[in-house]
């Protein structure tokens, strides 16, 4: 499990180990950590250490602090260091003299003409972040977003000290300007910002520093990411006394006259999450038969369709006159039930909360935003609270698809997928994710695992399918997957 920590956790943990280590030992671990990873990337660029030149970019708090000490370490092995201190005398004591000792010069960012910062921003190899790490509040600050801005004009490549600066560690909200980086050195622990979008998206490679808070920190995570390991592990798997019916069946409402092909879609991903056999019900029959074979097919609504251990229902069922009686019904059914797409529309809390089996909804950003009554750029900007409040309000569990993909319990760690691309924008590809998710809801997982093993599959398979990934090729890609995590 991959696992992030609020900031508020994270500060608690690093009291709890300053007190038993000696002053300032904390620190130079993390700017030992930062230093190596500025060396390898200098490295990379032009073979040797000796010559390169660095720019650290300093605030006021700690975060300055680490990258002065680490500006300082290089320093020592040969590289020309310029530190630029936003605030010169609230800078790191303690950095900054190590920096001069170490024959680093500092310059104060305000006494700096702007044609000298470019002249050296453009003969640096790497620029180290240090302007905010987890004390930053807010968008940057006028002098420190022009400085950024400059950065990002001079095109070299950043290291961000902890965080980006500039995004919001616990939210990974971005309220202005932020400087991206190819490469994030988080110190301890992860922070939700660090795995969930739009901050995410600036952070480039994560890469996580051991730096002694592990066993301090509490056992459950505010975020956590499955690994493709424990996805696999979660797979069902059919044993010797496995037949059909107890491998689980799925029962799939969707498709219309006018949206054949989400039933189809629906049924291919439901077919590729290790049930026994998958029930469909709607006027689409003929179309997934056609496609799909093994399918037991019938043109009523759920109500009159057979036993099925779970039911997912709502991929292009449209306007069809049925839909809320569709809708009611797999609501009333007393097995774990997704809904998806047409069914979330005017869907009320209240009908979600007194069901007697587990619900897992799937929107995207704008049903999300329709179910909070709210705009979908303000979900978009604020996934993790948006798909927290939605478990909470319906009593279910919420898989947020986009950018990055969250799931929510009304409580505990919310989940993020990490295996997403931006080619599952395409047509269709929603209703593979529903049906395979269901899929693994009849097979036995429970919604959450349903929901983070479906997800993290149909990432996977998206990757794998020939670019342009469609939704049919990532459907067919599945198997693949499945192949190579079971083996
Ligand atoms: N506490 C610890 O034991 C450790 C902390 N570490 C480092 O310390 C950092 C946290 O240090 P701090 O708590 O001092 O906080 P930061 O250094 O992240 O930021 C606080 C400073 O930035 C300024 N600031 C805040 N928001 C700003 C904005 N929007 N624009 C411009 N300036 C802004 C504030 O005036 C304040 O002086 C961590 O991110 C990490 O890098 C590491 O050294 C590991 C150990
Ligand atoms: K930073």
């Amino acid at each position: 499990m991959r696992t992030a920590y609020r900031v508020e956790t994270v500060r608690a943990a690093e009291r709890a180990l300053l007190d038993r280590l000696p002053e300032g030992a904390l620190m130079d671990r993390a700017a030992a950590a930062l230093a190596a990873a500025c060396a390898g990337a200098l490295r990379a660029r032009r073979g040797r250490l000796a010559g390169a030149r660095l720019v650290a970019l300093v605030g006021s708090g700690d975060n300055g602090g680490d990258a002065l000490l680490a500006a300082a370490r290089l320093a020592r092995r040969g590289v020309g260091v310029t530190a630029v201190l936003l605030a010169p005398d609230r800078a790191h004591p303690r950095g900054l003299a190590a920096l001069r000792a170490a024959g680093g010069r500092a310059w104060a960012l305000a006494d700096t003409a702007p044609g000298a910062l470019d002249a050296l921003l453009g003969r640096a190899g790497l620029v180290l972040d240090g302007i905010t790490g987890i004390g930053g509040r807010g968008g940057l600050r006028p002098a420190a977003a022009e400085l950024a801005e400059r950065v990002e004009a001079a095109g070299v490549p950043v290291v961000a000290v902890d965080l980006p600066s500039g995004v919001d560690a616990d939210s990974g909200r971005v309220e202005g300007p932020v400087l991206p980086a190819a490469l994030t050195v988080a110190f301890g622990a992860l922070k939700p910002g660090l795995l969930v979008d739009p901050a995410r998206g600036h952070a480039g490679e994560v890469r996580l520093v051991d730096i002694g808070l592990g066993p301090l920190l509490p056992a459950e995570p505010d975020v956590a990411a499955f690994t493709t390991a424990e996805v696999a592990a979660l797979l069902p798997r059919p044993t010797g006394e496995s037949d059909k019916y107890r491998r689980g069946v799925l029962g799939v409402a969707a498709g219309s006259p006018r949206y054949p092909g989400a039933a189809v879609l629906t049924v291919g991903g439901a077919l590729r999450g290790g049930v026994g056999a998958v029930r469909y019900a709607g006027p689409a029959g003929d179309a997934v038969i056609a496609r799909h074979p093994e399918t037991l097919v019938s043109r009523g609504t759920p109500a009159e369709a057979g036993r099925v251990q779970a039911w997912a229902a709502g991929p292009g069922l449209g306007d069809d006159p049925r839909r809320e009686r569709i809708v009611a019904e797999a609501l009333a059914a007393d097995v774990p039930l997704l809904l998806d797409a047409d069914a979330l529309a005017g869907l009320d809390p209240a009908r979600v909360r007194a069901r007697s089996a587990p619900t897992l909804l799937t929107p995207h950003a704008g049903e999300a935003a329709a179910l909070l009554g709210t705009e979908r750029e303000r979900v978009e900007a604020r996934r993790l609270a948006s798909v927290r409040e939605l478990a909470e309000r319906f009593g279910a569990t919420v898989l947020l698809k986009g950018s990055t993909t969250l799931i929510a319990d009304p409580s505990g760690p919310v989940l993020v997928n990490e295996t997403g691309t931006p080619w599952l924008a395409t047509a269709g590809s929603g209703d593979v994710l529903t049906g395979l998710a269901g899929g693994l809801l009849a097979a036995g997982l429970a919604p959450r695992e349903a929901a983070a093993v479906g997800a993290h599959l149909h990432g996977l398979a998206a990757r794998e399918a020939a670019p342009p990934p469609s939704a049919t090729t990532v459907t067919e890609a599945l198997p693949r997957v499945w192949r190579r995590l079971l083996a």
